[in-house]
């Protein structure tokens, strides 16, 4: 993948949440990329007010704004907010032909197919996790489904409080993994939850239970259970950046790249 020589122009929606404020912050110590608009509701009380005010005199010397002003520059458009903001943040995109990356999760099939369709005009990547330890225990995942076909498979996260979607998006990209590498369709053995009398655990289902609490950033355990022996695979966010440094690296390597749909195994290359 070529990279742009100059500095990407990046515009952040969702710039006041807790991504957004993340990506803002580590954009500075990440080479290659320039904030040119940070993005707010429109009717938010930051609109108008300085990043430097509310992150400190490192972040970019912008205002929070509603909307974009159409002299700003943007190559890549990165996107941390909801499903009932993340259609007006690819309509944006998609008017400025620039790279959208997304990381909102909870959105539903006609928003993915919009997705599709987008990448046909423009470099696309969504991921439900924009983390390097993700990208590797989502290849785990697939390997240890393959290997273990048999074996129980149950899906356990946990996420802090103000979370808004259950079961994260995370969790249901490594039911994904799973049921790609046991040949199955996710719709077809997914169980959410489990209550009353359930009767035994049918063969080949894959168990999802979200846990939420507290000011968790994000943990994933992947576990597979014989008679005998399990195995679990765990993967725990310390911080945001793990996830605002993807999303940056993405746009990086994204603004020069020809239309399509891309995924973070595009980004991070072959880990071996
Ligand atoms: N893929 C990944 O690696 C990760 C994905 N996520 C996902 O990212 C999303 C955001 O998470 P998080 O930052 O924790 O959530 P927050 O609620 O902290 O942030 C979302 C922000 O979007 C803002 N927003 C709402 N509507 C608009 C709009 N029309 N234009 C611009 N901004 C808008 C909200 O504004 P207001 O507060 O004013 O309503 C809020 O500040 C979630 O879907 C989450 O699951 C999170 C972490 C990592
Ligand atoms: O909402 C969050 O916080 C997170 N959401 C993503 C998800 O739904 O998987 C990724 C991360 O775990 C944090």
């Amino acid at each position: 993948m070529t990279e742009a020589v100059s500095p990407v122009s990046v515009a952040v929606h969702g710039a006041a949440g807790r991504m957004g404020q993340a990506i803002l912050r580590a954009a500075p110590g990440q080479g290659g990329v320039r904030i040119s608009a940070a993005l707010v509701r429109p009717g938010s009380g930051l609109v108008d007010v300085p990043l430097q005010r509310i992150l400190g005199a490192q972040t970019a010397d912008l205002e929070f704004r509603a909307a974009l002003d159409p002299e700003t520059e943007v190559q890549a458009l990165i996107d941390f907010s909801g499903p009932q903001a993340f259609d007006g943040a690819l309509a944006l995109a998609l008017e400025r032909r620039a790279a959208f990356i997304s990381g909102t999760t909870g959105l539903d099939e006609a928003q993915f197919a919009a997705l599709r369709r987008a990448a046909e005009r423009i470099p696309v990547l969504w991921a439900s996790n924009f983390s390097l330890g993700i990208a590797l225990m989502l290849r785990f995942s697939r390997m240890a489904a393959k290997v273990l076909p048999d074996w129980d498979c149950e899906i356990v996260e946990m996420h802090h409080r103000r979370k808004a979607d259950a079961p994260s998006g995370t969790a249901l990209s490594l039911g994904q993994a799973v049921a790609e590498g046991r040949g199955v369709g996710l719709a077809e053995v997914a169980a959410h939850g489990r209550s009353g009398q359930t009767g035994a655990r049918p063969a080949g289902q894959i168990g999802f239970h979200a846990l939420r609490g507290g000011d968790v950033i994000g943990e994933h355990t992947v576990l597979f259970a014989s008679e005998d022996e399990r195995v679990e695979f765990t993967h725990r966010a310390a911080n945001r950046d793990i996830f605002a440094r993807g999303a940056l690296l993405a746009a990086r390597r994204l603004a020069a790249a020809p239309p399509g749909s891309y995924g973070m195994d595009d980004i991070l290359g072959d880990c071996g």
